[in-house]
């Protein structure tokens, strides 16, 4: 299978810092990959760099074998998009659902047609009534939903989910999950998560990586969450405080509900 993303020695700086150093990793097409690691590990920042929020950067950044430079941002956003973890704060407070979903496309050149923006509601699970309210007349579930349907607008292939359910209700958790787990199968995404909750991984991911101080410790695949095996010390620590932590009792059932849902 051939790599949908491609990152290799890249180094990403903030100020005279390198917050990422040396991280070499892929995601093949349709697979996804989860970026795991405490707190100020560089996480979020190898997504930022993807998607041309973090400037700085050097190494290599390929998507389906196309190199990013710093100039191609807005090709680039044509095959990758990002959903960020609060959707209130990430979501234009003066402008309807509506106006949301469209804006990639007017930005992109391409005339917006309404059979579009219905497709996508309907894609996200969203009542085509919400489709002229504003963010505040939206629960945050609702929300979370506009900000992937808008992420999905210009069709690409990769994702790029930076805790996409953390801000969410519980008892919504679940239902996120599930639309995305539904959207990969139906769309052949692929998803490149940054997340603290190991459940959430296993649920949604194929394979992990651990950072720590910005640099990738190891790369496992689920079976390692569920065996609780990992060749690296650190990330044998992390999976090992996650569990003293309570992390697997407390989203036990959010997990569980996600799971009964898709009948896995
Ligand atoms: N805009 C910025 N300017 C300067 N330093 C930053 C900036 N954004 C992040 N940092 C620093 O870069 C480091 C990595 O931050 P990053 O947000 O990537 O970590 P993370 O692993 O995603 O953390 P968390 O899990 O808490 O979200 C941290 O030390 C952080 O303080």
């Amino acid at each position: 299978m051939s790599a949908a993303l491609h990152i290799e020695n890249l180094f990403v700086r903030y100020g005279r810092t390198d917050v990422v150093k040396d991280v070499t990793f892929s995601v093949a097409k349709g697979e996804s990959f989860a970026l795991v690691g405490e707190s100020g590990s560089g996480k979020s920042t190898i997504l930022r760099a993807i998607v041309g929020m973090a400037t700085d950067w050097r190494g290599t950044i390929e998507i389906d074998g196309a190199a990013r430079t710093s100039s191609d941002k807005l090709a680039f956003a044509r095959h990758c998009q990002m959903v960020f973890q609060d959707p209130y704060a990430s979501l234009h407070p003066r402008r309807t659902v509506d106006a949301t979903l469209r804006e990639p496309l007017k930005i992109h050149g391409i005339s917006a047609g309404d059979a579009k923006v219905v497709e996508i509601l309907d894609a996200v699970g969203l009542d085509r009534r919400f489709r002229f309210r504003f963010p505040h007349q939206l629960s945050g579930g609702q929300r979370q939903r506009v900000a992937i349907a808008r992420a999905l607008m210009l069709e690409p292939q990769v994702l790029l989910l930076d805790e996409p359910t953390s801000a969410l209700d519980v008892s919504v958790q679940a239902e996120i999950l599930n639309l995305l787990v539904r959207l990969r199968k139906d769309r052949g995404l692929t998803y490149l998560l940054v997340t603290h909750s190991l459940p959430v991984v296993s649920f949604l991911c194929d394979r992990l990586g651990v950072l720590r101080h910005g640099r990738m410790m190891e790369q496992a695949g689920v079976d390692a969450l569920q065996n609780g095996v990992f060749a690296n010390a650190y990330a044998q620590e992390l999976y090992a405080s996650s569990l003293g932590a309570g992390d697997r009792d407390r989203q036990a059932p959010l997990v569980a509900a996600a799971s009964e849902e898709n009948g896995v």
